[in-house]
């Protein structure tokens, strides 16, 4: 089948940029949209574009009074989280993929995807979406243009990215950029009736990282379809880092100031569905500190020219988990989605126009829930996914810290690795140096959560909350780490000092130890207080642990005896994970670092283990 002569909007780039008009035209030529459209980010295109979604089903407008200018929407039902098993490192080599990611080889996989590429988009638009991922302002800006078939993926992009005409111009005719394809793989016949969430059941998303560059096909969901997040920031943005001596995690970043006005950044890496966005807008309940957002999901950690580690936040917007979120819990991101100009995926509608979820008090007697059907307190199930989200403009948030858009980031003090752990792993305990601290990365562990398909609750290793991310070969990403804690100029007391945290410890009736939420900056105070050389510790065989009276725990409702266990080191317990941990280790041969292998037998020699 030849591709049309022309496709209406192809020829009309607002750009001279010939690589991306080349690929723009390629792309068209192979997908067959009925019509090409250059996205500019302007407030026209975003009613027009959130006007054609509502009348297509996608979305539903929610009361203006209420939720102004914000949007409901449903997926389907099989289209709710990031798909681990069909996402792909295509590296040339596949050793260089590694032993956690799966592997194609990038011909085959392209000849793959091209095929189902192939007239994909039929009956829909081609959308070119120019975009930034961190300040525009940067010495080199790291821009990106995604192509999507997505209505719903140009309107979300423009919430949690730069992006625009302007970034087109800035983009120039000659700007290196990461090329990064979207279809939902739903190509409609002539007189084929649309559905309100287009997807197909084949998916791949998949990264060639050599070239990158970012192929998706089949999905909608935020993390399979907003390419700049974890496709560009994380898996390309990590092998990027390799190459040229930086770091893109999966971390939040905070600004922390005491009563006697220091300040501090901090950032935390935490899994899917454990906590960053939490943190990252926390209300501390302790007097005197004050907590700034910078960023609630991704950094990019560079050295400094004073040789200490600089994080940026590349994305322009919030993509929490919905369930949990309330005044009582995260109030700061409850007044962030109240000024409106946001997506809600996935959670209950209410029948007056607003949004509820799981968590969120009281529930009303009537909700439509995230199946569409009627829900009441009675029904069965719950009204929105685990899964849900919202979707907000991070310059929204009451508390974002006035250093949000500096292109040179803020110098980071602390590195915060953590998990969802029922077990094992105390509060808070910090790593005795850099090498311990990577250690305790390497080996974080958290129970699966709903962000990804799969099964839920079960224990898994996640280094450096990286396990889905890392665009290459995890031994050879420890070994960075490692190499980073030489610093750039040879002073390793400038790098940020590493805690491993843990808000998710249980008791014997299952109830969390630790209340969380605001009452971590009593956590974030003993870190502040360990840097400052006050607080007190004790030394354990997994790190220094806070003493029973070095945590600040005044006016809070907590008995000694969950605090005991809150903090508790239980050598028992950490005799049962080492099994785990040389299992984990003895997946990576001998691109395991000797220096983690040095840690874990220090472990093993401090627990009495043989
Ligand atoms: N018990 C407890 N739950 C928490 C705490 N912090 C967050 N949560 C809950 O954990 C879930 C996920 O929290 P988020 O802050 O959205 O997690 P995240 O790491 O930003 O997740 P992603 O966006 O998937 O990367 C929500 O349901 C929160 O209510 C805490 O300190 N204690
Ligand atoms: O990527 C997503 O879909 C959401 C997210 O932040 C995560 O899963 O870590
Ligand atoms: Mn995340």
């Amino acid at each position: 089948m030849s591709a049309p002569a022309t496709i209406p909007g192809l020829d009309a780039a607002p750009t001279q940029h010939p690589r991306l008009l080349a690929w723009v035209r390629e792309v068209a030529e192979l997908t067959t949209p009925d019509r090409v459209v250059w996205v500019d980010g302007s407030d026209e295109e975003w009613e027009r574009l959130t006007g054609q979604l509502v009348e297509a089903g996608t979305m539903v407008r929610l009361n203006p009074e209420i939720k102004p200018n914000s949007f409901w929407t449903r997926t389907d039902p099989t289209d709710v989280a990031r798909v681990e098993e069909r996402t792909y490192i295509c590296s040339v080599d596949e050793a260089d993929a590694g032993p956690t990611n799966n592997w194609m080889a990038p011909s085959d996989m392209k000849q793959l995807m091209t095929d189902l590429y192939r007239g994909c988009m039929t009956g829909r638009t081609l959308y070119v979406i120019p975009f930034c991922m961190g300040p525009l302002t940067a010495e080199n800006p790291m821009f990106g243009v995604e192509i999507t078939d997505s209505a719903y993926v140009v309107c979300s992009m423009r919430i949690m990215t730069r992006m625009g005409a302007h970034v087109l111009e800035a983009m120039g005719d000659d700007a290196v950029f990461v090329p990064a394809l979207h279809s939902v793989g739903a190509p409609l016949q002539p007189g084929q009736a649309d559905v309100a969430w287009p997807c197909s059941e084949t998916k791949y998303i998949t990264h060639f990282p050599e070239e990158r560059l970012i192929w998706s096909f089949g999905s909608g969901y935020g993390g399979n379809s907003l390419l700049g997040k974890k496709c560009f920031s994380l898996r390309i943005g990590s092998v990027m880092g390799r190459d040229e001596g930086w770091l893109a995690e999966h971390m939040l970043i905070l600004k922390l100031t005491s009563p006697e006005g220091k300040v501090y950044h901090v950032t935390g890496a935490f899994p899917s569905a454990c906590g960053k966005t939490n943190l990252a807008m926390l209300e501390p309940t302790i007097p005197g500190w004050k907590v700034e957002t910078l960023g609630d999901d991704i950094a990019w950690m560079r050295f400094g020219e004073d040789g200490r580690l600089y994080a940026v936040n590349p994305e322009f917007g919030l993509f929490g988990v919905a369930p949990g979120t309330d005044h009582t819990t995260n109030p700061n991101a409850m007044k962030t989605i109240a000024k409106g100009n946001s997506l809600f995926t996935n959670v209950a509608l209410t029948d007056d126009g607003d949004i509820w979820w799981e968590g969120m008090g009281e529930p009303p007697a009537h909700l439509t829930d995230w199946h569409g059907k009627d829900w009441t307190p009675d029904s069965e199930g719950v009204s929105s996914h685990p899964n849900s989200r919202f979707c907000t403009p991070i310059e929204q948030c009451p508390i974002l810290s006035p250093e949000f858009d500096n292109p040179n980031g803020v110098p980071i003090d602390a590195i915060l690795f953590g998990g969802r752990r029922k077990t094992t792993i105390p509060l808070v305990s910090e790593s005795r140096d850099w090498a311990h601290g990577v250690f305790q990365g390497a080996t974080l562990s958290s129970e699966t959560t709903a962000a990804a398909v799969g099964a839920v609750g079960v224990v898994r290793r996640d280094p450096m909350a990286m396990l889905p991310f890392i665009g290459y070969n995890a031994g050879d990403y420890f070994r960075h780490w490692i190499e980073m804690g030489k610093g750039s100029d040879g002073d390793a007391t400038k790098l940020p000092k590493i805690f491993y945290v843990n808000w998710f410890r249980r008791g014997d009736e299952g109830q969390f130890l630790w209340p969380g939420f605001g009452e971590n900056s009593r956590v974030l105070k003993w870190v502040v207080e360990r840097l400052e050389g006050k607080a007190e510790a004790v030394e354990t065989p997994i790190g220094y642990v806070p003493t029973a009276d070095s945590l600040d725990v005044s006016g809070l409702d907590i008995s000694a005896a969950d605090l005991e266990a809150a903090l508790k080191v239980d050598v028992e317990e950490w005799k049962a994970e080492i099994p785990q941990i040389q299992e984990w280790f003895d997946k990576f041969g001998d691109k395991l670092p000797a220096v983690l292998g040095a840690e874990l037998d220090t472990l093993k020699a401090r627990l009495g283990v043989e």
